[in-house]
């Protein structure tokens, strides 16, 4: 359904992304992983129509989007939650989460609203809470609440579990878990291969800006360079 082909980013002079080939197919859980500074970021940005591309094409469900403003996303089903998780801290849970249906209609967004709830019910007693009151933890589910609540066909996560607890991080991953069972897509982006490959469909690493490796999260995981320089195994002495 989303496809990036070729696609080149600059930040002024300097080229971040060379070439990036993506997609993600219908109902599909697709890692992108790679170190500090590959180009992980830009890869959603890209993708959500945060930062134009150079050149390339971006693609969803056949519809070329490059050339459109990321505003048309939300309307054709793609949402993205992002790095940080960019709440408005002064504002109620109920209020941030509400911001994600703007493009949606009153009726449809209430509907949506009680889906959102039943996949996170740990917001329900913070709903009228200051958004900037609560934990990190219960800041990326308000997050990825406001993501859902454009009733995407597919989420783009920014670094899910950047500064989360492993407890909370177990959380999330079962919160995507669920929302993916939901039939929605998810692209997410991640530096730990063994959290990035073991829950995703397909993956694929990205190194200063290029894609070196992709395929499924099981062959991503056994890759013996993943292994290596990712996973810190070493092969046994021959
Ligand atoms: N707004 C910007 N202006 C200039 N350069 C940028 C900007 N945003 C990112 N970059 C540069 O682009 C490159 C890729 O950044 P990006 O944030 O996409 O990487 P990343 O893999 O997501 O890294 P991290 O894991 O640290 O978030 C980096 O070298 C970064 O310094």
């Amino acid at each position: 359904m989303l496809q990036l082909d070729r696609v080149n980013v600059h930040y002024g002079a300097t080229r971040v992304l060379w070439d990036v080939s993506i997609s993600v197919g219908s109902g599909e859980m697709v890692a992108v992983m790679g170190p500090n500074g590959s180009g992980k970021s830009t890869v959603l940005k890209a993708a959500m129509g945060l930062k134009k591309p150079s050149s390339g094409v971006v693609s969803l469900n056949g519809e070329e989007l490059q050339t459109k403003p990321a505003t048309v996303r939300p309307q054709r089903g793609m949402s993205i939650v992002l790095e940080r998780r960019r709440l408005f801290p002064r504002m109620s849970v109920e209020e941030n989460v509400m911001l994600g249906a703007y493009v949606r209609k009153a009726s449809e967004a209430r509907e949506t609203y009680e889906w959102v709830l039943e996949i996170l019910p740990e917001i329900k007693p913070h709903l009228q809470a200051t958004a900037g009151r609560l934990s990190g933890g219960q800041q990326q589910m308000v997050a990825i609440a406001r993501g859902l609540m454009a009733d995407p066909k597919i989420l783009l996560m920014d670094e899910p579990f950047l500064g989360l607890s492993p407890a909370m991080v177990k959380n999330v991953l079962a919160i995507m878990k669920t929302i993916n069972e939901r039939g929605v897509a998810i692209l997410f982006n991640e530096q730990n291969a063994k959290l990035s490959f073991a829950v995703s469909h397909r993956g694929y690493l990205l190194e200063s800006g290029r894609v070196v490796l992709s395929g499924s999260g099981e062959e991503m995981l056994e890759h013996p360079e993943v292994k290596r320089v990712y996973l810190g195994v070493r092969e046994a002495a021959a």
